[in-house]
């Protein structure tokens, strides 16, 4: 292991794997895992490629020198309160996160943010080119840094440039929305390749180079690269994924299936144990998957004294009011349904709005009859994957969302589109039923698909067409 010089390969994404968290009694500020998917899909791959990280500490003010930790090389790039706030809270988490996501919260343009978002892409660029050796390969991720394949192309013209965007790329409609259009294309521009989940979100990008920049793309046959100036940019599908063999192995763990025993005999044995994993998002559907419970509840046809259902909701983004509202929402559904239907030995809806430890959540998923997963809008979702990997045996029933990246490889899922409440009770409804050979072949199905399509492979597609980009 090298020390935190520059390196052949350097990832850059607004957040770094691990955030400093400052302590309720005034203690030492401690590091804690970061929220989200993109960590936990790309930690396996920085480790497995021995380069360096640079990213934000989670923590205004905090102005670090590189350092290794748990084997991983950081370069923290620091925030001030005022570029929390409108570069993160505002740009990246009013803005553009909304505007991706089918504006299901109406976005916000503010001039100041954008100014915001530039001066802190061109940071990430300075900080990422301090770290690339000579010729190095950096991958750029996600919509808070879409500035940064063009900035760092400017100050390093010798080295390759990959970007990948986590979340939704709009429909066209949405996206000319934007009043930094043009600027915000031609950043992404910068890279060699640039790199969507799924193919809509490609062609999303192509027609919007041509139509903003009037800048056309070759043939298909010929990969429809996009002819920019001298340079041609690459431009493709990659649906990311999880570590489905070491979920698969340490579901099967002694240790973890115990777990999952006394977890199921903790709730009260129930007959069905239904489970929710997200961020405490908006986008994530986690108030209808709620009320469609309490409705077949409320119907007769599914019985609160048989049914348990864990809520696992991580915080994320309190200070911004779509997402303290949203709080609001879900903690009133949740005392609804537990008010309406609890019993003195336990609520039917146990909710946890805090960070659960990995293996915790692996012996979740092992133990959970059912998988609740109805975002309005999202790009992947890796919890549906995740509890897909932990289902080997063809056990258990994943109600997934049309409106899920997931939904296009796990099409055996039972598929919902979430707007529709009566469709999410009936696909719960299918998912109970246990015993039911249909349900083990689907979940065999996807089993296979998400082993056979895993992160590493996901690593090697995008990083194998960069290289030859
Ligand atoms: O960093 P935060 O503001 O706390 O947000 C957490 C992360 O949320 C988003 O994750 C996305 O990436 C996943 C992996 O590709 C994907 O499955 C999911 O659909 C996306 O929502 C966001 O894109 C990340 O940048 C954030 O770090
Ligand atoms: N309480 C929770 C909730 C989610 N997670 C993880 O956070 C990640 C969420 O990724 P995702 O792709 O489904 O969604 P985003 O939060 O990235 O939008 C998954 O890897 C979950 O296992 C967690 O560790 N603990």
């Amino acid at each position: 292991m090298q020390g935190a010089g520059p390196r052949d390969f350097v990832v850059v994404a607004n957040r770094l794997p691990i955030d400093l968290v400052e302590q309720p009694d005034n203690g030492p500020a401690r590091w804690q895992r970061s929220p989200g998917g993109l960590v936990t899909a790309l930690e396996p791959v920085l480790r497995s490629v021995d380069g360096s990280w640079v990213g934000w500490t989670g923590t205004a003010g905090a102005a670090l020198d590189p350092f290794v930790e748990d084997g991983l090389t950081l370069h923290p790039v620091q925030l001030d309160e005022h570029e929390v706030a409108e570069y993160y809270e505002g740009f990246a988490n009013s803005t553009i996160w909304p505007l991706y996501h089918d504006a299901v919260v109406a976005p916000t343009f503010r001039r100041e943010w954008w100014h915001a978002y530039q001066q802190v892409n061109r940071r990430f660029a300075e900080a990422a080119s301090l770290a690339a050796a000579p010729g190095a390969t950096v991958w750029v991720h996600d919509y808070q840094l879409q500035l940064v394949p063009q900035m760092l192309r400017e100050l390093r013209p010798d080295v390759r440039i990959g970007f990948f965007l986590h979340i939704p790329f709009p429909p066209p409609e949405l996206f000319l929305q934007l009043p930094w259009r043009r600027a915000t294309i031609e950043g992404l521009l910068g890279a060699d390749l640039v790199g969507f989940h799924l193919p809509g979100g490609a062609e999303n990008f192509r027609y919007l180079a041509r139509r903003l920049l009037g800048l056309p793309s070759t043939h298909r046959a010929e990969g429809g690269l996009i002819e920019f100036g001298t340079r041609r940019v690459r431009v493709g599908a990659y649906p990311i994924s999880v570590d489905a063999v070491r979920l698969r192995d340490s579901s099967a763990e002694a240790s973890t299936v115990l777990r999952a025993e006394q977890i199921r005999a903790e709730l009260g044995d129930p007959e069905v144990f239904l489970l929710g994993v997200d961020r405490l998002d908006y986008t994530k559907g986690i108030e209808l998957r709620i009320e469609a419970l309490r409705e077949l509840f409320q119907e007769g046809v599914l019985d609160p004294d048989k049914t348990v259902m864990v809520q696992l909701a991580t915080p994320s983004r309190e200070r911004l009011a779509a997402y303290a509202s949203l709080r609001d929402v879900v903690e009133r559904v949740v005392g609804r349904i537990n008010g309406e239907f609890g019993r003195l030995r336990g609520p039917v809806v146990h909710y946890l709005h805090r960070p659960v430890a990995r293996d915790e959540l692996v012996a979740m998923y092992t133990g959970a009859d059912v998988m609740l997963v109805t975002p309005l809008r999202d790009g992947m979702n890796l919890v549906a994957k995740e509890y897909v990997a932990c289902h080997g045996d063809g056990t258990g029933a994943l109600v997934l969302s049309e409106f899920a990246g997931a939904a296009a490889e796990l099409r055996r899922a039972l598929l919902v589109n979430p707007h529709d409440l009566e469709a999410v009770k009936n696909a719960i409804l299918s998912a109970v039923r246990f015993g039911d050979p249909g349900l083990t072949r689907r979940m065999r199905s996807m089993h296979d698909q998400v082993m056979t399509h895993d992160i590493d492979r996901w690593t090697r597609s995008f990083l194998d067409d960069l290289r030859t980009a």
